[in-house]
């Protein structure tokens, strides 16, 4: 048995046949009556219309058997449609392709075969129009045109599936366009609605902020004016009307120039504004610049502007806002003026002023500076304090300015080197806050007090000493005396008293006179202090009464009576003064202290007193001590 093999075009012609949309479909009457009409014209038992699927052959019309199909394998019409003409089989049993067929050896036991091809309206061979009988049989001319012609109506019907079929992919295709077509024009339309939607609300939103903007521009301190390129006002908002005293109506249309400029700078203004016409180069766009301007009555004023230039609907518009500053000028003029008098003030003072900010550099400083140690104000401000001041002055400064950054005031009194010596000062520092209380700073005065300075010092030297002698006066004695005793006191050692007194000075006196007395006076005062040591004080009580100190005697008597002994020569020394011979001599009264008593110093003076009188009544020129050397 012969196969039948594959046409060329297998694959299309099963697309072909796929396309009818035939396969497996109930019967069909116009096929069946032509089927009927066959047998009966044949005189075969059976007729079919078949259609050779990939794997099968299936009978869409039959008549004179009971199977709807069988394998293509064993087809008789799997070899009719390889070729364009019919296939005519005489007996199948004769012929080697079939004869061991099993169609052919059992049921149905084909033995006449005439298979003419159908085909599609494209040409492919989709099955046949076939006429089957169990007996030999030939066909003649006439019945093989007869069964063309039969098959050309089967091929008709099958064609007219085939556009039914076209015509309904067509319809589906269409249908299948016009629903992707209305689900893109929904999402179109839909996009349209979202599309509307935001632009509605972008529009209101616009409008909002164009509204907000307006009320906005309204209610601003500022003056807004908007002109075009021609210098025509398009735009006057009420602060406008209130600072220039030109209303919106008056001003709308008119050159701005003619309402705010005053006449002399308005052909600047002109030509400002040509050139940024001309070139688009503006020179005070975006700049906060001061003008002067002028109100409807004439009068002008300083304003502060903003210029910024917009592009709407083809034309330029320049918009300025504008600010009367009169008031900040005036108080500008008023600081520079209120400075100006303090600078005034402050250098003209005879003092020290400056300002140290809390990092201890100076922040100002008046002239006092330049004039009392050379340091020019421009010279030292911003520098820091200890690299200006001397290194001794900022040491006493320095625990000051710590205790006025504490935020307490202090003062002090320092010695300064100036440009004319070294003077005292007193410095007064004074904190300083901002209205947040937070220390800023501290501001420095300082008085030059040498004069007061040198004026007490003279006077603590006279309080304390006697003027003819320069010594030590009773004031100071009692002093002296008091811190000797309680030294003495404190370390157990003795000490002495001695009281001087001049003998026979009245009658000096007398003879040379008291000038000449002051003299002897200052000599013996010379005399005293050259006696005794350093340590040893010696003092001019009164008249011609003198006292010495001795502190630290080891053996008391014997020490101060040996001090004595060379007082009292010393004095016999002195021959003449003032070129006048003299003979001088003391009595001496001794009162020693052990420390180890209580006793004043008034007591231990008069025990002393009372010593050198008894010198005095044991003849002069000598010394005696008080009573058993304990006062
Ligand atoms: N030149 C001068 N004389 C003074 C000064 N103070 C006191 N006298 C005089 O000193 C004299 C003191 O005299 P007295 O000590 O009382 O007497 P005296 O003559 O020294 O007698 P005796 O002390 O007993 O030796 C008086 O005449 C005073 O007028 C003074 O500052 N200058």
């Amino acid at each position: 048995m012969h196969k039948p093999r594959l046409p060329a075009n297998e694959h299309d012609r099963l697309a072909a046949l796929q396309r009818l949309g035939v396969l497996d479909t109930p019967p069909a009457a116009e096929l069946d009556r032509l089927t009927r009409l066959a047998q009966r014209v044949f005189k075969v038992k059976t007729v079919l219309v078949t259609l050779v699927d990939a794997h099968r052959q299936w009978f869409k019309s039959r008549v004179g058997l009971d199977v709807s199909e069988t394998a293509r394998d064993i087809s008789f019409c799997g070899h009719a449609i390889l070729q364009p003409l019919a296939l005519l089989v005489a007996d199948a049993r004769q012929d080697p392709r079939f004869a061991d067929n099993p169609l052919v050896t059992a049921a149905p036991h084909i033995v006449f075969y005439a298979g003419q091809p159908i085909f599609s309206s494209a040409g492919h061979a989709l099955g046949t129009l076939c006429l089957i009988d169990d007996q030999p049989r030939q066909l003649d001319d006439g019945e093989l045109q007869t069964l063309q012609d039969l098959a050309r109506m089967v091929e008709q019907y099958l064609w007219g599936l085939e556009a039914a079929h076209d015509l309904q992919q067509l319809q589906a295709e269409l249908e299948q366009r016009v629903q992707q077509r209305t689900q893109e024009l929904e999402t179109t339309l839909a996009q349209l609605h979202q599309e509307i939607a935001q632009r509605n609300a972008y529009e209101s939103a616009l409008l909002a902020e164009k509204e907000h903007f307006h009320a906005t521009l309204e209610n601003t301190t500022d003056a807004f004016i908007e002109i075009d390129e021609q210098g025509l006002v398009v735009g006057w908002n009420h602060a406008a009307e209130t600072t220039f005293g030109w209303s919106r109506e008056e001003a709308g249309g008119q050159l701005l120039a003619e309402l705010i400029i005053p006449p002399p700078l308005r052909a600047a203004h002109h030509a400002g504004l040509c050139r940024f016409v001309r070139t688009g180069q503006p020179r005070m766009l975006g700049q906060r610049v001061e003008v002067s301007a002028c109100r409807k009555d004439g009068s002008t004023f300083p304003i502060e502007l903003t210029l910024s230039a917009i592009h709407s609907q083809g034309r330029m518009l320049i918009n300025a806002f504008l600010h009367d500053i009169s008031q900040r000028k005036a108080d500008e003029a008023e600081i520079l003026d209120s400075r100006a008098r303090i600078k005034m003030i402050t250098d003209n003072v005879p003092a020290i002023i400056a300002y140290i900010d809390t990092g201890l550099h100076y922040r100002f400083v008046n002239l006092g500076y330049e004039k009392w140690f050379g340091w020019k104000a421009d010279t030292i401000t911003g520098s820091k304090v200890a690299d200006v001041l001397d290194a001794a002055v900022y040491a006493v400064a320095r625990p000051h300015f710590d205790k006025v950054l504490r935020g307490e005031q202090s003062e002090y009194e320092v010695l300064m080197p100036s440009l004319h010596g070294k003077i005292w000062v007193h410095i007064t520092l004074i904190p300083h806050y901002n209205p947040q209380r937070q220390q800023q700073g501290f501001y420095v005065l300082g008085v030059d007090i040498t004069e007061r300075k040198q004026l007490q010092d003279q006077l603590q030297f006279e309080a304390y000493h006697d003027s003819l002698t320069g010594l030590p006066n009773r004031r100071a004695l009692m002093q002296s005396l008091r811190e000797a005793m309680a030294r003495s006191r404190r370390s157990g050692n003795s000490m002495a008293l001695l009281f001087l007194d001049l003998d026979g000075f009245k009658a000096l006196n007398d003879s040379h006179g008291h000038d000449f007395g002051d003299m002897a006076l200052q000599r013996f005062a010379r005399e005293l202090r050259g006696a005794v040591r350093e340590t040893d004080s010696a003092a001019r009580l009164a008249g011609d009464e003198f006292t010495v100190i001795l502190e630290n005697l080891v053996q008391p008597q014997q020490d101060s009576a040996l001090v004595a002994d060379k007082l009292l020569q010393q004095i016999a020394a002195i021959h003449s003064i003032a070129g006048v011979a003299v003979t001088l001599s003391s009595s001496i009264g001794i009162a020693l202290y052990d420390g180890h008593h209580d006793s004043s110093a008034n007591t231990l003076l008069n025990a002393a007193d009372k010593a050198m009188y008894q010198a005095k009544r044991a003849g002069k020129n000598g010394f005696a001590f008080y009573g058993d050397a304990t006062p």
